[in-house]
């Protein structure tokens, strides 16, 4: 795990995904480089664990300074190790359908509908927030899955005409209190990605729990919801990181 900077909240989430590859027996090293460093120094750090065969996941812990690229960042990150699926190698796969590695909160959201076992397919999906973390990747996921879906900006003229046609209804915005009650359809899915900071330093998400909760038939909670699924969806990229080059490993010899 590669960390720049001192971003609270970053360090939380780093904190906790080195605590689940613990629990989970998977060895991990946190490179903690000042929030100055030079973009060559980070290039050179990942190529140095490109080459390292113990190494099976790299994760560069976004966002990243301004004045770093993170485009070519993420760019050098070798694509068979890099278990966020940013790298535009990755990214294609998804969108054709040859995924190699799933974005892990997309990953994570997949994972909790099949395990309540929610049908995707056939079912009108609606994605609030579009970036290539979440939003993007989620509804191509779902799109594999044979949902129908629509992404939706934050800014949506007349967000609420959208979101009451949803079945399943996956918030990712960054706006506290985005998605009220009569925003949602009676007994929707209602998956709440959102992590907002609030200036009592409460942590909410993109949606009116209480009032929300009374009208979905499923919905997430912040925190304690899909966050930690990132964290699990993380160690299972990486062990299928590991699996994928032991098998490779097995053939060659
Ligand atoms: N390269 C990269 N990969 C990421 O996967 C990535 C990233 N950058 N940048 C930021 C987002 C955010 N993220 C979270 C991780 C853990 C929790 C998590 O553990 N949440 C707990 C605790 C939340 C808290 O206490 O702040 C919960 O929701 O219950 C949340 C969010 C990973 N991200």
């Amino acid at each position: 795990m590669i960390l720049v900077g001192h971003d609270p909240a970053s360090a939380v989430y780093v904190r906790n995904k080195v605590r689940a590859c613990e629990a989970a027996g998977i060895h991990s090293f946190t490179h903690r480089l000042h929030e100055k460093v030079e973009n060559e120094e980070l290039l050179n750090l990942i190529t140095r664990l490109n080459a390292d065969p113990s190494v099976h996941g790299i994760l560069v812990q976004l966002p990243l300074p301004a004045h770093i690229d993170m485009a070519r960042i993420l760019e050098t990150i070798a694509p068979s190790k890099d278990v966020d699926g940013f790298h535009l190698y990755n990214v294609g796969a998804l969108v054709t359908g040859n995924t190699v590695f799933s974005p892990c909160t997309p990953y994570g959201v997949v994972k909790l509908l099949e395990h309540e076992g929610i049908p995707v397919e056939g079912q009108n999906v609606v994605v609030v927030g579009a970036s290539n973390i979440v939003g993007k990747p989620m509804a191509l996921m779902l799109m594999a899955r044979d949902a129908t879906v629509a992404i939706c900006h934050a800014k949506a003229r007349d967000l609420a005409q959208f979101t009451i046609g949803a079945d399943i209804l996956v918030v990712a915005a960054g706006v506290p209190g985005l998605i009220t009650a009569p925003m949602v359809k009676k007994g929707a899915v209602v998956i709440d990605v959102g992590i907002n900071r609030l200036e009592d330093g409460k942590i909410v998400g993109d949606v009116d729990f209480a009032g929300v909760s009374r009208r979905a038939s499923h919905i997430t909670p912040v925190p304690g919801g899909v966050g930690p699924m990132t964290v699990t969806m993380l160690l299972v990229n990486t062990i299928e990181s590991a699996e994928r080059f032991y098998a490779a490993q097995r053939t060659a010899s």
